[in-house]
């Protein structure tokens, strides 16, 4: 959770250093970050960055070439049992077997916990108990990841990692699902989340690290990157008369310039929105149909990713 001051609670997740290559090709470029006990991280980038990679590493199942993890203060491959108890993962690939029913799922996973959740509350938070006797291949995309969510929280973790959380899911079972990360946050557990779905991060994250090809290349708040990323204003309007692409040019801030048929797409800062008005104000042209919004965590995401390329 970010504290009143912005900064992050006492680190649960510290990640110094990590590097990992496979054949020769470095897909993990010495990555550092800590979490806070508390907080969504969330961990963004194209398709190959190596989130993955970095996520499972944090899980112990992969072993960095170098670097150092500690989860709450415990490595994840020398101390690997220690860490499984206090670390809750959501299978991804890994799918139960589809005769498996919700119940012997929950039963099996409780096993292997000294002192797992109440797997019954887990459910009925989840929206599951009506789905206790249906075997796991007859449920729903949405109820297979509502599964997953309760069985990587099932041993009590303080630390849960979401890979891909709501991949595949329809609109209404993503927004359930979001509630219920925001529910598990709001009882201290810590989450890391590698998402594709920038609304998504935008909504639950409070921190995002942006990683493109194995490096991270900013780690900030939701807003913070987007303040980061060139143009994070946005100003469009169709200008009653032409207006001159040099005139246009002297606007401070100025990231970008659009055509849209008669309509003009300026990106830039607050200033470049008060920079226009004056510069519209001195040519006597109406701004039809102004607008000014803020970019969102897409536009960041391209501009401070290589994505664009
Ligand atoms: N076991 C492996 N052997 C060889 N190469 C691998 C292995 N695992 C991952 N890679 C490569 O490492 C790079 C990073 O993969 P990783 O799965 O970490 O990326 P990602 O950011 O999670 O990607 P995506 O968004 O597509 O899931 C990719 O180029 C991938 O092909």
């Amino acid at each position: 959770m970010i504290t009143s001051s912005g900064t992050p609670g006492a680190p649960v997740v510290e990640v110094s250093n990590l590097r990992k290559s496979y054949g020769g090709r470095t897909v993990v470029d010495d990555v550092s970050f800590s979490v806070g006990e508390g907080e969504i991280f969330g961990i963004l980038g194209p398709n190959g960055a190596g989130k993955t990679t970095t996520v499972e590493s944090i899980e112990g199942l992969r072993v960095p070439d170098s670097g150092r993890i500690r989860i709450a203060g415990l490595d994840p491959v020398a101390d690997h049992a220690a860490v499984t108890q206090v670390l809750g993962a959501q299978l991804q690939e890994s799918r139960l077997q589809d005769k498996l029913t919700v119940r012997e799922a929950l039963e099996l996973y409780s096993a292997f916990y000294p002192n797992p959740a109440d797997w019954r509350v887990l459910v009925e938070r989840l929206g599951l108990t009506d789905r206790l006797d249906a075997r796991f291949g007859k449920l729903s995309g949405g109820q297979q990841q509502r599964l997953f969510i309760a069985l990587a929280l099932i041993g009590n973790p303080r630390v849960v990692v979401l890979d891909e959380l709501t991949t595949g899911l329809d609109p209404r079972a993503r927004r359930d699902t979001w509630e219920v990360v925001e529910d598990v946050r709001a009882r201290g557990v810590t989450v890391l989340l590698v998402t594709h779905f920038m609304e998504e991060a935008q909504r639950l994250c409070d921190r995002i690290a942006l990683i493109d090809q194995g490096k991270i290349t900013a780690l900030d708040t939701p807003q913070g990157l987007i303040s980061q990323a060139s143009g994070s204003t946005i100003i469009s309007f169709t200008p009653s008369a032409p207006l001159d692409d040099t005139d246009l040019a002297t606007l401070p801030a100025l990231a970008s310039v659009e055509h849209k048929d008669d309509r003009l797409i300026l990106r830039g800062t607050d200033d470049t929105v008060t920079a226009v008005l004056s510069l519209l104000a001195r040519h006597r042209i109406t701004a039809h149909q102004l607008r000014v919004t803020d970019a969102t965590l897409d536009d960041a995401f391209l501009d401070l990713t290589g994505a664009h390329r």
